[in-house]
Parts: C-alpha cells; sequence; structure tokens
C-alpha cells in the first residue's frame, strides 16, 4: 500500500501561505497582477484558465483575462503581450498553450518579457535555470519539488528516472532534481530497454502523454511514483500517464490523478505571481 500524495492538499498549504503575504503587500498598497491571455475557445483550456483565475482569487492576485478569437493574427498577439510587457500595473504574463497552428508558440513566448514570465517558458528563464538559481521556473516541476519536500521525501543523492523530455515539463523537472542532488537519468521515446530503466528509479516521474502506460512491471518495489500526465478514459474518468491501480500497491509513494500534480502547478503559478512583486 503506498502513501498517497495529496497535492490538492499541499497546493493549498502553500496558497495560504502566499494568501497571508498577498494580505500584508495589499496594507502597502500593492496588489500583484497577473494577465491571462488565451486563444480560441478550447473547453479544456477553458477549465485550466478558470482554475487559474479562481486560485488567483483565493490568494488575493489581481487577474486581467484576455480572450481572443482562433483567428486572431500572430502580430495582433504580439502587441498584446507587447503592451502588457510596458503596464507597469501587470506583474505576470501567462499566454496559455497550446496556440492556434497558425501562430508560432517560440515567437510569443520570446516576447513576454523575462521579467513577466511567470510560466518559465522563456529562453532566459531557462537559461537561468539551468546555469544557477535566479528566475522562474516552470510551475509543473517546481511543484513537483514541493510535493516531495513537503511530503518529507528525501531526494539527495536519490535515483530518479524522468520520463518525457518536454520543454515544459521533462528538461526542467531533470535540472530540477539534479539541483536537488539526484542521480538523473532522462528518457524518451527512442530510449532502448526502457521498462530496465524505470525499474531501477527511487523516485520516478513520468510526463509522456500516454495514457496508463506505466504499468506495475516498469516500477520498482518501494519507489516514489509521479504522474504528470492527464487524460480521460473510457468512462469519461479523468487518469495519468501511470496505471495507477495495478502500480499504488508496488510503490511507497504516489500521486493520484486527479489531485496530485495538477493542482500544484496552478499553487506554482501563484507563487512566481508573488514572485513577480517580490
Ligand atoms: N501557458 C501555459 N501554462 C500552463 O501551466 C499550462 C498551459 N499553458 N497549458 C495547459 C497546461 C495544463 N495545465 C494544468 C493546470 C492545472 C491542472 C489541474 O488543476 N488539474 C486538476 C484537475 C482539473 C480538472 O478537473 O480537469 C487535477 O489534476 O487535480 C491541470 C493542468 C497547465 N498548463
Amino acid at each position: 500500500m503506498a502513501r498517497l500524495i495529496d497535492g490538492k492538499l499541499i497546493s493549498k498549504q502553500i496558497k495560504d501561505e502566499l494568501k497571508e503575504e498577498a494580505a500584508q503587500l495589499k496594507e502597502q498598497g500593492i496588489v500583484p497582477c497577473l494577465a491571462v491571455i488565451q486563444v480560441g475557445h478550447d473547453p479544456a483550456s477553458t477549465v485550466y484558465v478558470n482554475n487559474k483565475k479562481k486560485a488567483c482569487a483565493y490568494v488575493g492576485i489581481e487577474s486581467k483575462a484576455f480572450e481572443l478569437e482562433e483567428d486572431i493574427s500572430q502580430q495582433e498577439l504580439l502587441n498584446l503581450v507587447e503592451s502588457l510587457n510596458q503596464d507597469d500595473s501587470v506583474n505576470g504574463i501567462l499566454v496559455q498553450l497550446p496556440l492556434p497552428k497558425h501562430i508560432d508558440e517560440d515567437v510569443v513566448i520570446q516576447t513576454i518579457s523575462p521579467k513577466k514570465d511567470v510560466d518559465g517558458f522563456h529562453p532566459v528563464s531557462v537559461g537561468n535555470l539551468w546555469i544557477g538559481d535566479k528566475g522562474f521556473v516552470s510551475c509543473t516541476p517546481a511543484g513537483i519539488i514541493q510535493l516531495l519536500k513537503r511530503s518529507g521525501i528525501s531526494i539527495e543523492g536519490k535515483n530518479c528516472v524522468v520520463v518525457g523530455r518536454s520543454n515544459i515539463v521533462g528538461k526542467p523537472m531533470a535540472c530540477l532534481m539534479l539541483r536537488e542532488n539526484a542521480t538523473v537519468t532522462v528518457t524518451h521515446s527512442h530510449t532502448q530497454n526502457l521498462k530496465e530503466i524505470t525499474s531501477k528509479a527511487d523516485i520516478l516521474i513520468v510526463a509522456i502523454g500516454k495514457r496508463e502506460f506505466i504499468t506495475a512491471d516498469y516500477v520498482k518495489e518501494g519507489a516514489v511514483v509521479i504522474d504528470v500526465g492527464m487524460h480521460r478514459n473510457e468512462e469519461n474518468k479523468l487518469c495519468g500517464d501511470v496505471n495507477f491501480k495495478e502500480v499504488e500497491p508496488k510503490a511507497s509513494a504516489i500521486t493520484p490523478v486527479p489531485g496530485g500534480v495538477g493542482p500544484m502547478t496552478i499553487a506554482m503559478l501563484m507563487n512566481n505571481c508573488m514572485d513577480a512583486v517580490r
């Protein structure tokens, strides 16, 4: 029986800490402000964006929502980002991904001022992450570090395997685990003998975007398993990249989906917004 790592609870603790800090800022007349830009009306994106707005309201961060039509030109979007860069009342800028195909995500991300890059996606933020410890860190990997630390799971010297190498999760995750003195292996779709490698992990972090891909035979007895995936199964229920039912009995601790990594992503976004003010 694995211990459940309760992301909902830990994210609430973090938001409560931030709420206190925001209240103190308010006494000095400072109200942090996050601009959230959504292009198009993808229902999943709308759910995430609404969750972010709700979290802002809870913590005491003002949110400015920009809902743009699917067919907006790249230049119009860039103009909006530029104007938010210049706007001193805005501390953080988030452009919800994915963007429509006619817009180049990299160009948009590079246009966001690194000072307001609360997603931590700008090349300057990424460079700072790999060199040292300043700048904004991508919310999901930062949230996973908090989950581990606040659950009393030690990272130092542990064998950590990251499955997936995206710019948003896998790569920054590897960097953060390295910073915490883990021995890190990054695996991906071209990895040979994946099972052999994941079976050696003390801490297994899965972000591959394949529903319930990680079964019990990929996991070492007593491993800590972190599931970044988010899918819907045949019964339209949320599930992850890990086959929870199979893996849970083998793991010492595991994150559920929902209620694991997802809420932490939002808590860390709030933390980054406060950082933008700090
Ligand atoms: N610029 C940008 N920044 C992002 O951070 C970003 C993005 N684009 N695009 C999409 C992904 C996805 N993402 C999630 C955030 C919270 C939950 C979350 O709260 N999940 C809940 C369940 C939510 C539900 O019921 O659907 C949970 O796991 O318990 C999930 C996914 C942020 N993303």
